[in-house]
């Protein structure tokens, strides 16, 4: 089923993309009426921030309020709303109790209007531009491999024997257990392509399989399991990745960060779990408050151009000046951080 479109997708200022570039766009996912808008919010400033040229599509469900929707449409994001998606009937453990929330993911290959996009989750933050992976080749999927080290993978027999696939050499896979698992991606980032029948196929397909613990991430993986191609951990750090594998960060280096660790959530942490209290972690934390907080990140909408009569440009100099003195301009700010 096409997609509602519930606001009329503008491109704004800030995302502009030059006429030429084909239809690409960034593209994040929103349920719920709790505190996750701060995590778009955040991540609609970074892209900016990164002097990204593409808009950041927000694929919102029916429960995101409208106040919601309008905090990011006043950050220039173009809010599109999404039927949900629930997996079958199931008696499913998942490894958080709301992944089942987020099936729903699977609505932006109905994104059509776009040839390729970039998803992030909203609890990833970009520090450096990657516009470059939207020229990756078309007909594969791109994502970062994942890290099997955490308690939430303790239900996997890679868990029990050790075995992680970012050291595959440290423990030996068991050969009575058959083959080491394909490679599998964090689906907190991906590259990919909208079209209808893939999204019609994947629909179909997760109608016959019976869900797992890491939900849209175990399906997508076994969805795109032979056009999957890793991407480096540059482009989503899983931040227990600095503890797990510290060997293959170089922290420097990194242009996206994926606040996926327990406690890691910059707009609820605490600093109490376990590894929270980490200068490296503290760092990353504060580096997306400085974002967040950053008034001179916020979107500023487009004065339309406006002409005489004849064509010409009018100048809008002195018309901003009478409304500034009159105090009607101002720009919209980022909801407060309480
Ligand atoms: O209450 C919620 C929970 C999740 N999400 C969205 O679903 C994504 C995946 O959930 P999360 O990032 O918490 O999973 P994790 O990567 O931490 O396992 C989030 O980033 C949000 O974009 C949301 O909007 N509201
Ligand atoms: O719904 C399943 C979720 O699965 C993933 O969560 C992470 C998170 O649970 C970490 O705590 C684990 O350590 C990590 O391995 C795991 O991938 C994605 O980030 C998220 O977008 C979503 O797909
Ligand atoms: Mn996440």
């Amino acid at each position: 089923m096409a997609p509602k479109l519930v606001h009329t997708a503008v491109q704004p200022a800030g995302f502009t993309k030059p006429a030429s570039l084909p239809s690409r766009a960034y593209v994040t996912f929103l349920a719920g009426n709790g505190d996750y808008v701060k995590g778009v919010v955040g991540l609609a400033k970074g892209l900016r921030n990164a002097k990204t040229a593409y808009p950041l599509v927000v694929a919102v469900l029916p429960d995101v309020p409208e106040e919601h929707r309008q905090i990011l449409e006043s950050q220039g994001c173009i809010v599109r709303e999404i039927e949900p998606v629930y997996p079958p009937e199931n008696h499913t453990q998942f490894a958080m109790a709301y992944y089942v929330i987020n099936y729903s993911k699977l609505r932006i290959w109905e994104f059509v209007e776009y040839s390729k996009m970039i998803y992030l989750d909203g609890d990833i933050q970009v520090y450096g531009n990657i516009d470059h992976l939207f020229d990756l080749p078309d007909g594969q999927f791109y994502a970062v491999m994942d890290c099997f080290c955490e308690k939430t993978w303790s239900h996997t027999p890679q868990y029990k024997v050790g075995y992680c696939q970012q050291c595959p050499d440290k423990v030996e896979w068991p050969a009575e257990f058959g083959q080491p698992p394909a490679p599998y991606f964090n689906a907190g980032m991906f590259v990919f392509e909208p079209g209808l029948s893939t999204c019609e196929d994947l629909l179909k397909t997760l109608k016959l399989t019976p869900p797992t613990p890491f939900a849209e991430q175990d399906f997508l993986n076994m969805y795109f399991r032979d056009i999957y191609k890793p991407i480096p951990p540059v482009y989503n750090l899983v931040l227990a990745m600095l503890w797990r594998h510290p060997e293959n960060v170089e922290l420097e280096k990194v242009k996206v960060v994926h606040y996926c660790a327990a406690g890691s959530k910059p707009w609820r942490y605490t600093g109490k779990e376990e590894n929270m209290q980490r200068e490296d972690i503290k760092m990353l934390v504060k580096k997306w408050w400085d974002i967040y907080n950053d008034a001179s990140l916020d979107y500023k909408k487009p004065i339309a151009a406006a002409t005489e009569g004849d064509g010409e440009p009018v100048k809008m100099e002195p018309f901003i000046a009478a409304l500034s003195e009159a105090g009607a301009v101002q720009y919209v700010t980022a909801p407060s951080a309480a």
